[in-house]
């Protein structure tokens, strides 16, 4: 994970400076369109000031304890954020000061638009959010003109120390407002979510969590692994975490229990304490981490690494655990088909980057994703080939 900032001139509105058309280097992004960097989707977190939006940048990819975020100072400036956790996460975060203007220039909206897969917008629930949802609406307005692929995702934040009725009638007029709002601009057809969060418990990595899965073109076959791995191992429910952030990026289709999820959150950083405590290595979590938590109620946790940043997080009955050997097996079926997304990513990567790729090399991806084993069915019977 890389940092890196964007400094304001001293006079934060010059003629020439366009928000982000320049990096710290003062290249031209645009005319660096083929960098890696900036061709990783982009995650644009909006909000009025002092909403949560750095706290949340924070908390969720760099480990800021929640209590620490209070001395936190106002953004001045674009600050933009390199996660590369793994080849499935990956993407570039940019905070933006509550005070910028997100629609009037010198705001490059085009430049800033353009490049972007997710809308995160912060509201502050504890705030009377009437001008956040008018700043919400003219900066949606905004973005769909420029990229009508973004992905709108709303978080009513601070909801920690409201109770459960209020949260779900906050939540239920800013949905209302800003669909009435929405649809009086004749955009009723966006991508728009709801997320209720607080950066004092796990809300905020589940929330995380969604907005990141919707920018894995991959999601569809990872969840069909999933779907076909667990009740071939007597598994109740799993998830496929990004150990370093905890946001999961898939998981299987049956419905989450924030109280699971926020099991498997302590339950990967319990192991990472621990490793980092005991393992001599530089990283603690290595292709022999794996962790079983026996739970008073006669569940299990059990904990497996995928890859480097990848772990595997399950739940399940004690007694079937009994068969733990069927449940390494197809795990490691499952691992290896993961495996196998990742070189196939990787390879339309630097597709992409060289369009000029010749037509042989075309011809032997058509191959793998029709006839590899990432195929369901043909991953159905390896699963239950299971002894
Ligand atoms: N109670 C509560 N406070 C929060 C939460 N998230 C952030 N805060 C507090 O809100 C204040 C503002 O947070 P920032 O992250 O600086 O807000 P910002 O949106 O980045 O502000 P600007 O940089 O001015 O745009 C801080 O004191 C945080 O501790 C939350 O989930 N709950």
């Amino acid at each position: 994970m890389s940092y890196e900032h964007e400094d304001y001139p001293e006079d934060p509105f010059p003629k020439d400076f366009g928000y982000g058309a320049y990096d710290q280097d003062g290249l031209d992004l645009e005319a660096n369109a083929s960098n890696n960097s900036e061709t990783k989707p982009r995650i644009l977190l909006m909000g009025l000031r002092r909403s949560g939006k750095s706290s949340i940048q924070k908390v969720v990819f760099h480990k800021m304890s929640p209590n620490e975020t209070v001395f936190l100072e106002s953004t001045s400036k674009i600050v933009k954020d390199d996660i590369n956790n793994s080849s499935f996460v990956q993407f570039q975060i940019w905070d933006f000061p509550g005070q910028i203007d997100f629609i009037k220039p010198p705001f490059d909206s085009d430049m800033i638009f353009r490049g972007c897969g997710a809308l995160v917008f912060v509201i502050d629930a504890k705030d009377d959010y009437i001008e956040a949802l008018r700043k919400f609406k003219d900066t949606v307005i905004e973005a769909y003109k420029v990229n009508p692929h973004i992905k709108f995702e709303v978080f009513i934040h601070k909801v920690d120390g409201i109770s459960d009725d209020s949260k779900m009638e906050s939540q239920r007029d800013i949905h209302q407002r800003s669909s009435d709002d929405l649809s009086e601009a004749g955009l009723d057809q966006i991508h728009l979510s709801f997320h209720l969060t607080s950066i004092y418990d796990h809300s905020i990595f589940e929330a995380f969590s969604k907005v990141v899965q919707k920018l894995i073109p991959q999601l569809p076959t990872l969840e069909n692994l999933l779907n076909i791995f667990i009740p071939n191992s007597g598994i109740e429910k799993a998830f496929l975490f990004d150990v370093v952030s905890k946001i999961y990026i898939a998981t299987d289709s049956s419905p989450v229990d924030m109280q699971i999820y926020e099991l498997c959150c302590d339950m990967i950083d319990m192991v990472i304490d621990l490793s980092s405590i005991y393992s001599s290595e530089e990283t603690a979590f290595d292709s022999g981490s794996s962790s079983l938590i026996k739970l008073n109620n006669n569940t299990i946790l059990y904990m497996r690494e995928v890859n480097k940043f990848l772990a595997l997080v399950c739940i399940l009955r004690e007694e079937n655990f009994n068969r733990q050997g069927v449940i390494d097996y197809n795990f490691i079926c499952f691992r290896d088909a993961i495996s196998e997304v990742f070189e196939l990513r990787l390879k339309r990567q630097k597709q992409l980057q060289n369009p000029d790729q010749d037509d042989d090399e075309l011809a032997d991806d058509r191959g793998l994703t029709m006839g590899g084993r990432l195929n369901h069915d043909n991953d159905a019977a390896a699963v239950s080939r299971a002894p």
